[in-house]
């Protein structure tokens, strides 16, 4: 069984985070493991509390995965702080690991921030250029380039920036526009976009988690870059539609749409 790392915040509510990483990779049939930079108190509605990890255990868990388990690609998610970063940049160079997507979490879609503001830089100079691909939405490929972005030749242009300036795929997500969920990646010189019709959901916590953990588990797989998004955003697209409807807030994806099994099938009645 091919096997991924999550390196990322836990979300107690389940739809974000480490937990939707778990979920996403266990319907994709890898096997997923987890080293945890922050627990988040959150809900749908926001995130009242965070409690960061010390680099020293962040540190000890990367070593116990690492040295036990070696992961055939890896996830990163919020990590809020520049020690954080190094930890995972210095440990990533030391065990070598070939693919990493990384999601530059800034911002909780329901507007609650992530990461402290002086970490960008660290995350910018010691994480992006060991990235397989980045996988900014708007905001953060806005914040990350210093461009303005309004149109789809914008979502080019601070992809394309960002990737020239620090030398890594970058799939520019449209999850925030009004009009199309069209993302765009710049990759080796070439740009490729991934078209979708927007999903009448309101409860897209996770979206981003949930892409991200998906290109990781299908690159683990084996798949190319263009075709591990293209089955990522396909999973993400079905999870959306599947219309679960959970929370006062923005809810969380139906990640386990596509799992059957005899367990699945039995409710409250048949434990009678
Ligand atoms: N309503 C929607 N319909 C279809 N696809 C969507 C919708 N919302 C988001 N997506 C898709 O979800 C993926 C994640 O994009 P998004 O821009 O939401 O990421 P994000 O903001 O990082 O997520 P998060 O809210 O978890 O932080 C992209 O492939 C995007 O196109
Ligand atoms: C722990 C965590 N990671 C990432 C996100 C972004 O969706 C979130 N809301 N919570």
């Amino acid at each position: 069984m091919k096997t991924v790392l999550t390196i990322a915040g836990s979300d107690s509510s389940g739809g974000a985070g480490i937990q939707a990483d778990l979920k996403t990779m266990i319907s994709h049939g890898v096997y997923g493991m987890s080293a945890i930079t922050a627990l988040t108190a959150q809900n749908t509605l926001g995130v009242t509390d965070v409690l960061e990890s010390t680099p020293e255990f962040l540190a000890a868990q990367l070593d116990a995965v690492f040295t036990d388990i070696y992961p055939d690609a890896v996830k990163i998610g919020m990590v809020s702080s520049a020690p954080l970063i190094k930890v995972i940049a210095d440990k990533l160079n030391e065990y070598d690991v070939p693919l990493v997507v990384v999601d530059p979490v800034m911002v909780a879609t329901s507007g609650s921030a992530l990461m402290e503001s002086d970490a960008t830089e660290t995350l910018k100079q010691e994480l992006l250029p060991i990235a397989t691909v980045l996988t900014p939405n708007i905001a953060e490929a806005e914040a990350l380039s210093g461009l303005k972005i309004k149109t789809h030749d914008d979502m080019v242009a601070a992809a394309k920036h960002i990737g020239d300036t620090y030398h890594c795929a970058v799939l520019c997500k449209g999850g925030h526009r009004q009009t199309d969920a069209n993302d765009v990646l710049y990759h080796e010189g070439k740009v490729h976009w991934f078209e979708s019709e927007r999903v009448d959901n309101p409860n897209a916590h996770g979206t981003g988690c949930t892409l991200a953990s998906a290109i990781a588990s299908n690159l683990a797989k084996d798949f190319d870059l263009i075709t591990s998004i293209e089955r990522a955003k396909a999973y993400l697209t079905d999870a959306l539609r599947a219309g679960l409807d959970l929370g006062k807030g923005s809810g969380p994806l139906d990640h386990g749409f596509d799992i059957h099994s005899k367990y699945s099938e039995m409710n409250n009645q048949d434990l009678t």
